[in-house]
């Protein structure tokens, strides 16, 4: 059973530090010995009281099992809130939250569980207890790290489409566009990873985010003096300039090897959103069928034992659906080696997982959970990064070169034999890789440097954020997204053709 914790309720002691899409996060300021260092993450819901995320305990039950691959006393707790506690939360935080995110979302009062956290934007003292006034945190969500798209200028990523789309559609963070190329972040080449992090410095939108001491500081979307001036004076009292402190942080992450994890699982991807979406479709198709009257409960459990669920005797097609995607142990495993990434970049060592993420994504090969297309895994993660645009097509790719998905169809029929039952456990597992794949393309990373040292380097601490499983209901707003990417490229096409002719 999962153990839930109490917190302290006192509002007044939970300040508001930062937030998401789907939720808020709280850092603590009061004297309770083991909140502190402890931040604490609530859910939002929209504005009429529905959830916004479709967050299950199981994400934190997942956590408890790999407590042993946590550094001590950072592992997510589960807490139970009240009602009452959230919304005299609700209304002291309200004044500070930025009005975009106040005009779309509020906090859910009436979820009881919320998560608690080390504090990852300040690194830990000498007795594990956060040195709050000598840290600078750099939050980057670094987005897709292998381009998806191709126009006749080239591959092109889907973060400079989705620049376009916001730009078009005004969002408020993304009035100017970046130059932020999420491929370079993720290559091999130093100076690329480099030109890309100061592209992130220059226009941050909702990629960058700096805490001084663990407080956001406000880096206007495109460089106000005045906040600038700030930050590169709580830089200095540490020993940096912005242009080495960006240096430090760049080194740090390429010594923590997380970049080569995360793009590894973000290429659990392989056949893209139109072919997902399709697979997701016929699986609803299939179950459908079974769930008629007359359908055999009999054929639809054998369909749930061969994906490793349960039997659900008389089930709706929401509960399915939700068995079938609830990711399972493998995969999570496979996130959690991001949870615990960290690396100690003072000593130049580094605790990357490269090795234990091998064995699970192989372990994930064996069990059938990776699609046959990947099934040379030597090599996988290792050099990944800067290799695969040039080495295998990209799902898009795959895409314009005519390999078109085809129509949603049933899977199996009544009578299964060996090859319909192969056929479904290839599109569940499909589908279930690709949900994890989008949350490591969602996640965000956190850095946290401390003063500089004599040789140039920092005690630094690099963590990964935001693991939350996507839900499958996500699948047809991410199919229609891709429509309207797909427009954009055709656009781009139409105007280069003109800009030529
Ligand atoms: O759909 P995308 O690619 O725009 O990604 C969404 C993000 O937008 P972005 O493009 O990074 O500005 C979006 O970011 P913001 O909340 O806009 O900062 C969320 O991360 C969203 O996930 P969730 O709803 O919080 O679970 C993300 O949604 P999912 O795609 O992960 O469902
Ligand atoms: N462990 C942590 N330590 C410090 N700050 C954190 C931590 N977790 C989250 N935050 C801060 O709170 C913000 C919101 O948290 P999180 O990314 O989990 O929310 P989300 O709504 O799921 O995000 P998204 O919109 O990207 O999906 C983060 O961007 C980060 O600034």
């Amino acid at each position: 059973m999962l153990e839930l914790l109490e917190v302290d309720m006192t509002a007044s002691v939970w300040h508001y530090k930062a937030e998401g899409g789907s939720s808020i996060v709280l850092s603590y300021a009061g004297t309770t010995e083991n909140l502190r260092g402890k931040v604490l993450r609530i859910s939002k819901s929209s504005l009429v009281g529905h959830p916004i995320a479709k967050r299950t305990t199981n994400d934190l039950l997942f956590a408890s099992h790999f407590q042993h691959l946590i550094p001590s006393g950072s592992a997510p707790v589960l807490v139970n809130v009240t009602p009452s506690f959230l919304a005299r939360i609700a209304s002291s935080i309200e004044p500070v939250r930025p009005a975009c995110r106040r005009e779309s979302a509020a906090i859910d009062l009436h979820n009881p569980c919320a998560v608690l956290l080390e504090d990852s934007t300040v690194l830990p003292g000498p007795e594990n207890i956060p040195a709050i006034h000598r840290t600078i945190g750099i939050e980057i969500k670094p987005k897709i790290g292998f381009p998806e798209f191709r126009c006749p200028t080239g591959p092109l990523c889907r973060y400079s489409l989705m620049q376009a789309l916001k730009l078009g559609a005004g969002v408020p963070d993304a009035h100017v566009r970046s130059s932020y190329c999420p491929v370079a972040f993720f290559s091999a080449d130093r100076a690329r990873r480099l030109r890309s992090l100061r592209a992130l410095f220059e226009c941050p939108q909702n990629n960058f985010r700096l805490f001084v001491d663990g407080c956001l500081h406000s880096l206007p979307s495109h460089g106000s003096a005045r906040a600038l001036d700030s930050f590169e004076l709580a830089l200095r009292s540490l020993g940096w300039t912005v242009e080495e402190a960006l240096v430090a942080t760049c080194d740090l992450l390429h010594d923590s090897g997380v970049l080569v994890n995360l793009a590894a699982i973000q290429q659990l991807d392989q056949v893209g959103i139109y072919r997902i979406s399709i697979l997701y479709e016929s699986i609803i198709l299939t179950l459908n069928q079974f769930l008629r009257p007359g359908g055999s409960p009999e054929t639809l459990n054998l369909l749930l034992r061969a994906v490793n669920c349960r039997e659900v005797p008389k089930a709706s097609l929401a509960l399915l659906l939700d068995e079938l995607f609830e990711p399972d142990l493998t995969a999570r495993t496979a996130l959690s080696y991001l949870t615990a990434q960290h690396a100690e970049a003072h000593v130049r060592e580094t605790s990357c997982c490269c090795g234990e993420l091998q064995i699970c994504l192989e372990q994930l090969a064996r069990s059938g959970r990776i699609p046959k297309s990947l099934d040379g895994l030597s090599g996988f993660g290792a050099n990944l990064v800067d290799e695969r645009p040039k080495s295998a097509p990209s799902p898009m790719f795959r895409f314009f070169w005519g390999e078109a998905p085809g129509e949603p169809q049933v899977l199996v029929n009544h009578n299964l034999d060996n090859g319909a039952l192969k056929d479904w456990c290839t599109a569940v597992n499909e589908v279930r890789c690709f949900l994890c794949s989008d949350t490591a393309k969602d996640c965000s990373l956190l850095i946290a440097i401390g003063a500089r040292l004599p040789a140039g380097s920092a005690a630094g601490r690099v963590r990964v954020i935001d693991l939350d499983a996507k839900h499958h209901s996500r699948i047809p707003r991410w199919k229609r997204l891709e429509d309207r990417l797909l427009e954009a490229v055709t656009t781009l096409e139409e105007s280069s053709l003109t800009a030529s002719s």
